[in-house]
């Protein structure tokens, strides 16, 4: 009861000064609500059961992904906030889904105003991603045949975005991505990458490897979403069913009104 009474300084509410009582109530309710950060095969049992179990299909939920991507980074770098004449920006998109994630990005971020290029070096031979090529290619996005080198990439475009690897990502990079990577490892305009920034464990993160500016976390935060030093941090992926989000545990936040992305 005393700790009840005690007024004080509420390590959450920095500056105020309310009664004990509400601020441990208050940091006892955050801590039930606080996110789940996801071990790598826990994120690939949720993805697997949002197939099997819950009847979504690859390509719809890709779509979802992709336009919170989008709607992330056009909040946290409005084409106003860059300063050269045309918003330009390179989107690298790996073999896996996390590059269908990229292209996805890349056809909305066109549609908002932006001047989005494709690096896509290693295309699956699959429907879902040659689709998602031809729509971006009929909207005139510019695809590269080669990496460019650090400096070019810092004269021509105001922003990376990484769409390498996702959470399937495992090992020593393979080429062609390990020159990539090193590439981008000494670019100095903003990357911001989805799901997990390229290269990092899934769940240790990577001492050595990028930097990013920007993290669209995917569903949930991954484990090395705690070493995540940038500026911005959103979650994206606003299709969780509630029973889902219930036996995961994910204690998802509330996403604002009708949003699809939450700054985390
Ligand atoms: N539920 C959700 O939240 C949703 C998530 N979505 C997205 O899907 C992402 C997960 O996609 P994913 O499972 O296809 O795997 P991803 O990480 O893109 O890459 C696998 C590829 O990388 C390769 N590869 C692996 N290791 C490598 C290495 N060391 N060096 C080189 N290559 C390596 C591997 O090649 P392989 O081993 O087959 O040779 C394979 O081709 C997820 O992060 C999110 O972005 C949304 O689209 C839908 C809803
Ligand atoms: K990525």
């Amino acid at each position: 009861t005393r700790v009840l009474t005690h007024r004080g300084t509420c390590p959450l509410v920095s500056g105020t000064n309310i009664q004990n009582k509400e601020c441990f109530l208050r940091q006892a309710s955050n801590m039930a609500q606080s996110i789940k950060y996801l071990g790598q095969e826990e994120a690939q049992h949720i993805d697997e059961e949002l197939f099997t179990e819950y009847g979504f299909s690859v390509d719809q939920l890709m779509e979802l992904a992709g336009l919170s991507c989008a709607t992330a980074i056009a909040r946290a770098y409005p084409t106003s906030s860059l300063v050269r004449a045309r918003p330009s920006l390179l989107v690298i998109c790996g073999p896996g889904n996390n590059g269908g994630d990229g292209l996805v990005c890349a056809r909305h971020l066109k549609f908002f105003g932006y001047e989005p290029t494709v690096l896509y070096p290693k295309r699956p031979n699959k429907p879902l991603f040659q689709g998602l090529t031809t729509q971006c290619e009929k909207i005139d996005i510019p695809f590269l045949t080669e990496m460019p080198e650090a400096v070019v990439i810092d004269e021509a475009y105001h922003l990376v975005i990484d769409a390498i690897f996702g959470f399937s990502f495992k090992g020593a990079v393979r080429e062609p991505f390990s020159s990539i990577l090193d590439v981008l490892k000494k670019i100095t305009v903003p990357i911001a990458s989805i799901d997990i920034p390229s290269g990092w464990d899934v769940e240790q993160g990577s001492t050595d490897g990028l930097q990013p500016d920007m993290l669209i976390s995917l569903t949930a935060p991954k484990k090395s979403a705690t070493h995540f030093q940038g500026r911005y941090h959103y979650l994206g992926g606003r299709f969780i069913p509630p029973a889902l989000e219930r036996k995961y545990q994910l204690n998802l936040p509330q996403y604002p009104s009708t949003d699809s992305v939450y700054q985390l």
